[in-house]
C-alpha cells in the first residue's frame, strides 16, 4: 500500500524534520507546492484534493485557515494531522498521544482529523495521566510543572536569535502563567486543576526536560516513590518508545541525551527520608515533542507496521 502526503508548512522546523523522516519510508509519496504557492491558497486547495494526508506544520492562525479549506473540499478531503496548538482540546479532534490510555491508538488509526500533543505537554501528560488514573494524584492536586526546552521548540524565529548570538544563556518564560500547552496538560493529564507551569529555554538546540515535584505525605495515599515508578512502569509496559528507568543513585539528569529518536524516557527521583520525589520526563522537542510523534500518528493512520 501506498499513500500521499502533503506537508502544509514543509519549510519550516517540524516540517522539515517530518520531510526528513518521512523519505525514509518507502509506502509513502510526498506531495509537494512549488516555493513560490506554498501559501495560495488555490495551489493548495488542488494538492490537498490529490492526497490521502495533509500534516499542517503552520502557525496556529495558518493551520487553522488551512483546515478550513480543507473542510471545503467535502468528499475530496483528506485526513489531517495538525501539529499546531490550534486543535488539540478542539471537538472532534482526537488527541495523538496513543499511549495515552486504552483505547487512543485506535482513536488514531480511525480519527480524520489529530492534533500531534504539544512537547512540554508529551512529557507532563506522559507523567501525570497513568498516575491519575491510578489514584495516586487526585485530579484537583496542586501541581507544579517545570521544564527546560532546547532553542528549537521556538521555530524559526528562536533559532535565528539563539544561532546569532542573540539568546539569553538561559531564562524562565510564560511567567504569567498562561503558557499554550496549560489547556491540554489539564484535558489529558486528567486534571480538574489547572497547573502552574513554569517552562524555560536554554542555549541548546535541541532536548527537553519536564520535572513535577511531589511531597508524598500530601497525595491522600501517602505513597513510596516505588508506588508511582511502579503504577508508570505498569502503564508503558507494552509501548516502543516510553521506558520507565530507575535513576538508581544519579542525583542529576540532562535534556539531550534522547535527541534525534521518537523516545521519552519517565524517572521518578526521591529521598524516602525527606517524603519527596521528582517525576521526571526526558524527551527530544523535535522527536517525541514533534516531528518523531507526528511521523508516530502518521503511521498509525495510513495503516504502516513500524
Ligand atoms: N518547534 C517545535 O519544537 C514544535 C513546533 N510545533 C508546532 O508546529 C508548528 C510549526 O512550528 P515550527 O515548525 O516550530 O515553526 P517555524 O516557524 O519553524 O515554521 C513554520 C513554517 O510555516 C510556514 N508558513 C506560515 N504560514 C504559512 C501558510 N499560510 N502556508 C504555508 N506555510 C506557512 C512558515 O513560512 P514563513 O517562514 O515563510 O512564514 C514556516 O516555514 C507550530 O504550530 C508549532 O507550535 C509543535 C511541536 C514542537
Ligand atoms: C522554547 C519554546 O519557545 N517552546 C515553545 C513550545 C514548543 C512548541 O512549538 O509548542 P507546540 O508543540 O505547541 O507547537 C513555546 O513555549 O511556545
Amino acid at each position: 500500500m501506498t499513500a500521499r502526503v502533503f506537508i502544509d508548512g514543509q519549510s519550516g522546523t517540524t516540517g522539515l524534520g517530518i520531510q526528513a523522516r518521512l523519505e525514509a519510508i518507502p509506502q509513502i509519496t510526498l506531495a509537494e507546492l512549488p516555493p513560490a504557492e506554498r501559501k495560495n491558497p488555490a495551489a493548495k486547495a488542488e494538492i490537498l484534493r490529490s492526497v490521502d494526508l495533509a500534516i499542517l506544520c503552520l502557525p496556529n492562525a495558518a493551520a487553522e485557515e488551512s483546515v478550513a479549506l480543507i473542510a471545503s473540499l467535502g468528499d475530496a478531503a483528506p485526513r489531517v494531522l495538525d501539529a499546531s496548538t490550534a486543535h488539540r482540546v478542539a471537538p472532534g479532534w482526537v488527541y495523538g498521544f496513543p499511549e495515552l490510555a486504552a483505547g487512543q491508538e485506535d482513536e488514531i488509526r480511525t480519527a480524520p482529523r489529530v492534533a500531534n500533543p504539544g512537547c512540554y505537554a508529551t512529557g507532563a501528560v506522559a507523567l501525570l495521566r497513568p498516575l491519575v488514573d491510578a489514584r495516586l494524584i487526585p485530579p484537583d492536586f496542586p501541581i507544579t510543572i517545570n521544564a527546560v526546552s532546547g532553542y528549537s521548540g521556538g521555530g524559526k524565529t528562536m533559532i535565528v536569535d539563539f544561532e546569532s548570538g542573540h539568546g539569553p544563556n538561559f531564562e524562565l518564560y510564560a511567567l504569567d502563567l498562561e503558557h499554550k500547552h496549560i489547556p491540554e496538560i489539564v484535558a489529558y493529564g486528567g486534571l480538574t486543576r489547572r497547573p502552574i507551569f513554569v517552562p524555560s529555554v536554554g542555549n541548546f538546540a535541541q532536548g527537553m526536560l519536564v520535572s513535577i515535584p511531589l511531597f508524598l505525605d500530601d497525595l491522600p495515599e501517602k505513597p513510596q516513590a516505588a508506588a508511582l515508578h511502579a503504577a508508570l512502569a505498569a502503564h508503558y509496559a507494552e509501548t516502543a518508545y516510553i521506558r520507565v528507568l530507575r535513576p538508581d543513585n544519579e542525583t542529576r539528569i540532562e535534556p539531550e541525551s534522547l535527541n534525534d529518536s521518537n523516545d521519552l524516557e519517565l524517572r521518578v527521583f526521591a529521598s524516602p527520608d525527606q517524603r519527596q520525589a521528582v517525576l521526571v520526563a526526558k524527551l527530544d522537542n523535535l522527536g517525541k515533542g514533534a516531528s518523531g510523534a507526528a511521523v508516530q500518528n502518521l503511521r498509525l493512520m495510513l495503516g504502516l507496521v513500524d
